[in-house]
């Protein structure tokens, strides 16, 4: 299990006591949902990390485009599957190290990113905006990418899902949640330094809008920012399993197996 990361926001935190004491007042759920909602949005907003359109319409996501509420809890409790998450900075090898266990473990590898540049790619209404975003290094906002992931796994015959590069912000994991009405049974996260992750992107030469040094800096950054208090949030629940993601592909691999081994009782 990982330590805890230093939380960027929590300073930014400590200047709202007035509004926190509100959430404890509120009790739990209300605390969760509308009070972190808003903190984030200020913040994303005063970062300018969020796309100006999306900005304060968190609650939107939970509506559907024709008006009526979204489902919240989508899976049956017969048919609720593991879910591990599989976060860690870009190029520190997710996707590599998916791969691997998709085919070790029998798992359904779901890259978050892979399915927005699919949108892109197929002209839907949205692929424009996600096109900036993605250029842009931001993130797209919730209710698209919770769409995509739904639908995959709602049409794969599968009970064991990798979701790898979601959820990328407190928002994303909070909307998920909601949405689904579950939590991931376990958290990847693959710690790797910044001048590891830079090389391997450069190096990786797919032709990616955002594999490009001006672009890596701006994920770097919204993956300090917005990623890790996720990760900082499933340690804190004890669902994070740190892996140092130096070294060869196989030898990463080889702590992931042992991982996975050691679930076994957990995963059906
Ligand atoms: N352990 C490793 N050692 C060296 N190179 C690696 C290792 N793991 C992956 N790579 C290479 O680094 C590049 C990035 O890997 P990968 O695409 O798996 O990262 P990622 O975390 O999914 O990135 P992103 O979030 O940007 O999609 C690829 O070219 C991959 O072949
Ligand atoms: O949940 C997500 C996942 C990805 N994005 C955007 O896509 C790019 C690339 O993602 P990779 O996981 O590195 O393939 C990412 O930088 C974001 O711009 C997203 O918005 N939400």
């Amino acid at each position: 299990m990982s330590m805890l990361i230093p939380d960027p926001l929590e300073p930014f935190l400590i200047f709202h006591p007035w509004l926190l004491n509100l959430a404890f007042a509120c009790g739990a759920r209300f605390r969760e949902f509308a009070v972190t909602t808003f903190f984030f949005e200020v913040f994303l907003i005063e970062q300018d990390l969020i796309q100006a359109p999306y900005r304060l319409n968190f609650l939107g996501i939970l509506s559907t485009e024709n008006g009526t509420p979204a489902t919240i809890g989508f899976f049956s409790k017969e048919k609720t599957p593991f879910i591990a998450f599989v976060l860690g900075g870009p190029g520190s090898g997710k996707g590599t190290q998916c791969a691997k266990i998709a085919e070790a473990f029998g798992f359904t590898h779901l890259s978050a990113g892979d399915l927005l540049r699919k949108e892109i790619s197929s002209n839907s209404e949205n692929g424009a905006m996600i096109l900036a975003t993605i250029t842009e290094g931001k993130i797209v906002p919730s209710g698209v990418t919770i769409k995509l992931i739904r639908r995959e796994m709602e049409s794969i015959e599968n009970n064991k899902f990798l979701i790898d590069g979601f959820p990328r912000s407190e928002e994303n994991r909070i909307a998920f949640e909601r949405i689904t009405g579950v939590e991931p049974n376990i958290v990847l996260f693959f710690d790797c330094p910044e001048d590891e992750m830079v090389k391997r992107v450069l190096g990786r030469k797919q032709g990616r809008v955002d594999d490009n040094i001006d672009t890596i800096k701006k994920r770097l950054k919204v993956f300090a920012a917005l990623n890790l208090p996720v990760i900082n949030h499933y340690t804190r629940r004890g669902k994070v399993y740190k892996i140092n993601a130096v070294g060869t592909i196989d030898e990463v691999f080889e702590k992931v197996r042992q991982v996975f081994d050691d679930c076994k009782q957990m995963i059906k």
